[in-house]
């Protein structure tokens, strides 16, 4: 792993049992928070989440829910949940409005009014507030900390206890290891729950579609440093899956949004950090991927010439 990779996983990774509701009721002061969840026809889940976040009471000023054209009752459920409901043709209009997740969380900050913005995706099965909590526990106690980002475990309902994550695990971590290796430490890099202050927020460009997370991480890394990144271990996380096809077309669309923050002189890191979990503890695991190639045969000495061959027993 990067260097840099490793120190700040050791200083900047925390679990969500570090962060008590009192304790940021009590560092929370006059700083408002919004919860802000970004839906496209998640009629089925989007209630009890926004009901779960209402149960922290006065810790969370207002839950956004800006809808991506539902044509399902995504926006009925949510208000008779108590959020606030914008569709995101009416927010900016002036702008107009496009397709994909990034266009409604960027629109969200239009409309929210908090110093800090906690995003939680609106098709989680099972939303605990602890994934509220812990979130905005190193934002709530560390001016440094900008943008922290959630790990979880991420079963793949129905076919593996640990299966889930594949385009994080089949296109988002080898791209982001491969050229941003500092990064290499963020257990969860497409974690659609993260946290991060308004101030960095509204100078962030928001990539298109489901490169949002990707771009964010990246640029928020590039514009304040690795330390201005933090993450949280949140337990376990389930929620709607995707077919292949479609996560096809979100890891195409992450590899445009990697693509776009390259350099000419950008080089390849040699290694890839995964995860696995032992115990309560999450532990990188470092494979080095890059050997020279072979080369062409016949360069090589001894090609075509008959060679004794021995018998293994
Ligand atoms: O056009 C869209 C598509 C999705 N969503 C909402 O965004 C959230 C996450 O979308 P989902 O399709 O469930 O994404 P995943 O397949 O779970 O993808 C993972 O990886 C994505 C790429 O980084 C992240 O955006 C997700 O948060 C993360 O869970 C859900 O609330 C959706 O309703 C929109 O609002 N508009
Ligand atoms: O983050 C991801 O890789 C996508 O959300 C796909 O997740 P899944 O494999 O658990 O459906």
């Amino acid at each position: 792993m990067h260097p840099s990779a490793t120190s700040w996983f050791a200083a900047r990774t925390s679990t969500w049992r570090d962060w008590t509701p009192d304790a940021l009721a009590a560092a929370k002061g006059d700083t408002r928070i919004s919860v802000v969840l970004p839906a496209l026809d998640e009629e089925p889940t989007v209630g009890e989440i926004v009901t779960g976040v209402r149960t922290l009471g006065p810790l969370v000023d207002e839950v956004i829910v800006v809808d991506s054209g539902s044509v399902d009752r995504t926006a009925e459920v949510a208000a008779a949940a108590g959020a606030t409901v914008h569709h995101r043709d009416d927010i900016l209009p002036s702008v107009g409005s496009r397709p994909g997740k990034g266009e409604v969380l960027w629109k969200a900050l239009a409309v929210a009014r908090g110093d800090i913005l906690v995003y939680v995706d609106a098709d989680l099965t099972d939303f605990r507030p602890h994934f509220v909590t812990g979130l905005l526990g190193p934002l709530l106690t560390d001016p440094a900390t900008l943008m922290v980002k959630a790990f979880y475990d991420r079963p793949l309902l129905d076919v593996s206890a640990a299966g889930g994550g594949r385009v994080t695990e089949l296109a988002a971590r080898p791209l982001l290891n491969a050229f941003f290796p500092e990064l290499a430490g963020v257990v969860q890099p497409l974690a659609g729950e993260y946290a991060a202050r308004r101030s960095l927020l509204e100078t962030l460009p928001f990539a298109y579609g489901y490169g949002v997370e990707t771009g964010l991480l990246i640029d928020t890394y590039r514009a304040a440093g690795l330390d201005a990144l933090a993450q949280v271990d949140l337990g376990q996380r389930t929620h709607g899956h995707q077919d292949t096809a479609a996560l096809g077309r979100m890891a195409a669309t992450i590899v445009h949004t990697i693509n776009d923050r390259l350099t000419p002189s950008h080089s390849i890191w040699p290694t890839l950090t995964q995860f696995e979990r032992h115990d309560s503890a999450v532990v990188p695991h470092v494979t080095e991927i890059s050997l020279p190639d072979r080369p062409p045969m016949v360069t090589v000495d001894g090609y075509g010439r008959p060679t004794a061959t021995r018998t293994r027993r």
